[in-house]
């Protein structure tokens, strides 16, 4: 997952490949619920890990329900109706399937809590809701504004509820509602339970899906229309035993689009022909507008038709998530597109309507919209305009602008903080990352003399960027020891022994740590004697080609810091930046020697800053790729300057490349 400010996506230009998605949301979250109100114990495979999952989780945690994780599965055991903890207080961040099912659920069984959310949550509707409940004898206060989260819930007894008439709901703002009561309804059902719909029902598919899912927890609602629910008298959740979370659809829009706009054949598996999700029926609009579709029960292959893709105009009611990918999709289009009938998209994790009309713009788009529609009209080649794109903390946003990086103009795209797609897809970008092909990836590098804080910095630029990081000097450290453990040295006899040792390196970067065949060699490859072994390798020209081809494989989506002595020079000399680091040999000796009287190692500085400057001297007069500034580098003499100074530095060099306008600081996002 990406934790960056922002994420800068290149230009891209294809996609190929197979792509797994995550569970559900709305299946998860429903079956959590269900699995929860029933008694016994459910396994849930494939369970959607993100954060409104881990809400609904974290709060039938505090309920008391026991939760086991295992091994791609979920285990559940449920309340069987009865609460084990009467009072608590609820956080269900922005989860529109965990606020409102759990708010129904929770008036019926009987205790005192508190639910709340993020300030958005606290924006979102939930007065239809309360109303139905209230009706029905619950009783819940509001305690900010009437309408909306948080509520209060206090403790009635199923006994007192009035079931003798029908319920009745609002269903045009949110079909949760309605989802929400048919899930807790059952909880009350000693006798028959109307529920009657007020207004015209939204977003119809999720009922189904909650329908589906009730009969296979053992509660079969009868129906008319979409108009008036029953559910029968003495119902009772009964756990599955097992069930199988399919895939998200609303997920797979994403990679359906990416197959329209740019693929000979993509695959997506998981959610197919056979799915439950109404958001399935995004590969209609999908084709409508020219994309190639084929599916099986589970999977789908996707790719480009028609281009441009054609305009549609489309009553997009009952895909209401999916359809926000149209909007993008429309960029790419013969004509104008047209999406009706979304005014609940106003009302869900920002305003929608304004959201994509003004990100839209920004991309230099002109879009029309009113209280239910948004009109999008198609960008020439020569009209797209480099954007940094705010995603108002909905993960939508976020995975549907991704889409524009494939624009003619080939223009980056720049997605502010993209972390908001952990509400339903933590590593959306990864997996957008594992099938698409970039014009080019960027890489930006650090190269210097030892102990000039290289390392660092580039550490830390990564970092901030979101980007892969190489530590090209640690290739060589480790290539020096494997050296040793062969019993070889670092003299030209022993070279090609050498560059074959060096060519299948069991190397590995794991989270900071240098992993050689599964051992652990970080703090092995730190020591001045591997260091020297380290340059003396690295000076064997037939060692440097073998690992040239290693480093080259680190440049991948969405960019690269590479450290070293010859990144800019050799191994990446069309790198957009190149910065050359220096400090002088008294302020590397210094930072060495506190750096090892640290770890317990005692030293003279004397006798490092002659290692340092002996060594600085073999690095820069080596015949092959000898330790000096490329001639577009940059040079930064750290010597009197922070950490953070000198990682500014970069950044501030690398903004100043980019066509964004300026960078956001963390004082506004
Ligand atoms: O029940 C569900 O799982 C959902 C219903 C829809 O909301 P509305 O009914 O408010 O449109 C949808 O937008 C949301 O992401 C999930
Ligand atoms: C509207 C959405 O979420 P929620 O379940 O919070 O309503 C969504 O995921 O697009």
């Amino acid at each position: 997952m990406f934790s960056t400010e922002f994420l800068d996506i290149p230009p891209l230009t294809e996609a190929a490949g197979t792509v797994r998605l995550p569970g559900s949301k709305s299946i998860s979250n429903r079956v959590l619920l269900l699995a929860a109100l029933a008694s016994g114990t459910t396994t849930v495979h494939d369970l959607l890990d993100s954060d409104d999952t881990r809400v609904m989780l974290t709060a039938l945690a505090q309920l008391g329900c026991r939760i086991e994780q295992g091994d791609g599965t979920l285990r559940i055991t449920g309340l069987g109706g009865k609460l084990s903890t009467p009072q608590a207080k609820l956080f269900m961040g922005n989860a529109g399937t965990a606020m409102r099912p759990l708010t129904a659920a929770l008036s019926l069984l009987g205790g005192d809590f508190e639910l709340s959310g993020v300030p958005r949550m606290h924006e979102r509707p939930i007065g239809d809701l309360v109303d139905a409940l209230t009706q029905l004898g619950c009783h819940i206060d509001y305690l900010g504004n009437p309408g909306y989260p948080p509520l209060r819930i206090h403790p009635v007894t199923l006994q007192s509820l009035h079931l003798d008439a029908p319920i009745r709901v609002r269903g045009d703002v949110s079909s949760q509602f309605l989802t929400a009561l048919l899930m807790a309804l059952p909880l009350a059902s000693y006798r028959d339970i109307t529920i009657d719909v007020v207004g015209e029902l939204i977003s119809k598919p999720y009922i189904e899906i909650t329908l589906n899912l009730l009969a296979r927890f053992g509660i079969h609602v009868r129906r008319e229309g979409w108009q008036r629910f029953t559910i029968p008298a003495g119902s009772q959740y009964q756990s599955p035993g097992e069930i199988h979370v399919e895939a998200d659809a609303s997920s797979a829009s994403y990679f359906i689009a990416l197959g329209a706009i740019a693929s000979e054949g993509l695959r997506i598996e998981g959610v197919g022909a056979e799915s439950i999700q109404g958001d399935i029926r995004f590969v209609e609009a999908a084709a409508q507008m020219g994309a190639r579709i084929q599916s099986g029960p589970n999977w789908l292959q996707v790719s480009r038709g028609a281009w441009p893709l054609k305009a549609i105009t489309l009553d997009c009611n009952h895909i209401p998530d999916a359809a926000m990918t149209l909007a993008v999709m429309a960029l790419y289009a013969d004509g104008p597109t047209t999406l009706t009938n979304i005014a609940s998209w106003r009302v869900k994790e920002t305003d929608r309507i304004d959201a994509m009309a003004n990100e839209l713009a920004k991309l230099g788009a002109k879009v029309e919209a009113g209280p239910d529609f948004i009109r999008v009209f198609p960008l020439p080649a020569d009209g797209w305009r480099a954007a940094s794109i705010k995603t108002y903390d909905d993960h939508r946003v976020a995975m549907c602008f991704s889409l524009a990086a494939f624009n003619p103009a080939s223009i980056p795209v720049r997605v502010l903080d993209p972390h908001c797609v952990a509400k339903t897809f933590p590593d959306y970008f990864e997996t957008l990352f594992s099938v698409v092909k970039p014009l080019s990836v960027p890489v930006i590098c650090i190269d210097g003399p030892t102990a000039s804080g290289k390392g660092t910095l580039a550490v830390e630029v990564a970092h901030e960027l979101g980007y892969h990081y190489l530590d090209s000097g640690a290739l060589y450290r480790v290539t020096g020891l494997a050296m040793r453990r062969a019993g070889l040295d670092a003299d030209p006899a022993h070279e090609t022994q050498i560059a074959d040792l060096a060519r299948t390196l069991p190397l590995r970067f794991d989270a900071g740590k240098a992993m050689l065949a599964g051992e652990d060699v970080t703090d092995a490859i730190r020591s001045e004697a591997a260091g020297m072994d380290a340059s003396r390798v690295s000076a064997l020209p037939a060692v440097r080609a073998a690992l040239t081809e290693l480093q080259i494989s680190f440049r991948r989506l969405p960019g690269l810091v590479a450290d070293g002595r010859d990144m800019g020079t050799v191994i990446f000399p069309d790198a957009p930046l190149k910065v050359f680091l220096t400090a002088s040999a008294a302020q590397r000796a210094e930072r060495r020697h506190k750096q090892l009287i640290s770890k317990g190692i005692s030293t003279t500085l004397d006798s490092l800053r002659s290692d340092l400057e002996a060594r600085d001297l073999r690095d820069s007069s080596r015949s092959v790729a000898p330790l000096k500034p490329a001639e577009d580098a940059r040079r930064l003499d750290n010597s009197t300057l922070s950490i953070e100074q000198s990682v500014d530095q970069v950044l501030n060099w690398w903004q100043q490349a980019q066509p964004f306008q300026a960078a956001p600081t963390k004082a506004s996002p």
